[in-house]
This record gives C-alpha cells, structure tokens and sequence, in this order.
C-alpha cells in the first residue's frame, strides 16, 4: 500500500467558497493543508482561528495547518483543539519547538516542523524523534504559486536518510512548486508528503489533479 500523502492547499483556493474547495477534493486527496499567514512571520494575510473553527465542520478531511506565523508557542495548540490533525509551525519562529510538539501531542494533534528556504536542516535532525512531520519549504514561504527550487531537495535527502536510519516514525513533507513535472524529483528525494496549491485548485478538475500527483508521485 502507498504511503503518500497528497494535501491539496487552500491558499489556491477561492477563499469566498473554501467549503465547495474543500468537497472538490474529498474522496481524493489525503488531507486539507491550510495556510496560517499572519503579517509578521511572512509579509502576507491569510486566515486565521474562525475560519479554521467553520471549515472544520464543512469537510471531512483532516487538516494539515501550516502556521507561518511569529508567535506560535502562542497560537499552535488552539489549532489542535479547534481540531487540527496536523499542527506544523515553523522552526524559525519558536525558541522551545519541542515544548511546542509536547503542547500540540497533549492538546490532540500530531506535530510538525517546518523550515524555511534559507534554514539549513542539520541544525533540527536531533529534534525529530518529538515530531509526527518535517516540513521542508520548496520555496520562500509566504505565496503560493512560486517556482520549485531543486536545489531545497537536498534538504529532502538528508532528512531522509536521518530518518531511516533512526526508523523515526516521522513524515517528510514538502511544500512550495509542487506539480505535475516536479513530484516525482520530490519523492525520489525522499518526500512522502506532498502540499499541492496551484497544481490543484488551479486545475480544471481538482480531484482529476490529485490522483495524477498521487500517480507521478508513486512513480
Ligand atoms: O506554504 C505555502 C506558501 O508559503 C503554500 O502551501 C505553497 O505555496 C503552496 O502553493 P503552490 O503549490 O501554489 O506553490
């Protein structure tokens, strides 16, 4: 059975129908990832709590929360408890990540890290036995439909290796550029988790998109 994951990202989405989005993909992508941008980690808005709070109860996908945001000791756990699956901050932004994880764990999420374009990896691969997720970015994070970076998959690599030679339980996600024609560089890098924005909500037919990532993905 594959172990991919496909999570399609709002930040792609119209955001005046996130619900009929999110039905667009049930039933083919994995999870909902959802970009938290508040201003300040990166220069652009999104959506915040509310929002997350009444899309919850519109979809049954679970959610992928990706907090690009400064204060996430703060914020992360009320995203766990407005039922998040995923909780992913960023390393960049916190000062004690793994009291963080130990926070979002208790509140009943998974938790994840994420690191930015400019973070080397080596630096957080002691971390990783606290975390259910890497996020490694293929791009600055901040706007979706950037193009992919390839040399970031190097990143990608290093984790990989890290994490099966520890057999951490941990998955690697990348997110950033995700598409038809560079999924398949991803997962031979070591990726098992893929956000997919543009590539998705930008295509004809979303769910068609998803099941073709899935596909080029499983090679
Ligand atoms: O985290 C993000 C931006 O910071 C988005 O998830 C990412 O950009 C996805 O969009 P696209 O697939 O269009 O690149």
């Amino acid at each position: 059975m594959s172990n991919t994951v496909i999570a399609p990202s709002i930040l792609a989405a119209d955001f005046a129908r996130l619900a009929e989005s999110a039905g667009a993909v049930e039933g083919s992508a994995d999870w909902l990832h959802v970009d938290v941008m508040d201003y300040h980690f990166v220069p652009n808005l999104t959506i915040g709590l509310p929002v997350v709070q009444s899309l919850r109860k519109a979809t049954t996908l679970p959610f992928d929360c990706h907090l690009m945001i400064a204060d996430p000791a703060r914020w992360a756990t009320q995203y766990a408890e407005a039922g998040a699956y995923n909780v992913t901050f960023h390393a960049e932004a916190a000062t004690d990540p793994v009291a963080i994880a130990k926070d979002l764990r208790k509140a009943g999420s998974r938790a994840g890290l994420a690191i930015d374009r400019d973070t080397p990896v080596e630096g957080y691969l002691e971390l990783l036995p606290h975390f259910d997720l890497l996020l490694i970015m293929t791009i600055k994070a901040g706007f979706g439909g950037q193009a992919f970076i390839p040399e970031l998959l190097d990143k990608v690599r290093t984790a990989r290796r890290h994490v099966d030679a520890g057999h951490l339980e941990l998955r690697i996600e990348v997110d950033g550029g995700v598409a038809d024609d560079t999924i398949a560089a991803c997962a031979e890098a070591g990726a098992d988790t893929f956000v997919a924005g543009t590539a998705v909500f930008g295509a004809e037919d979303p769910a068609a998109a998803v099941r073709r990532l899935r596909a080029l993905a499983n090679g």
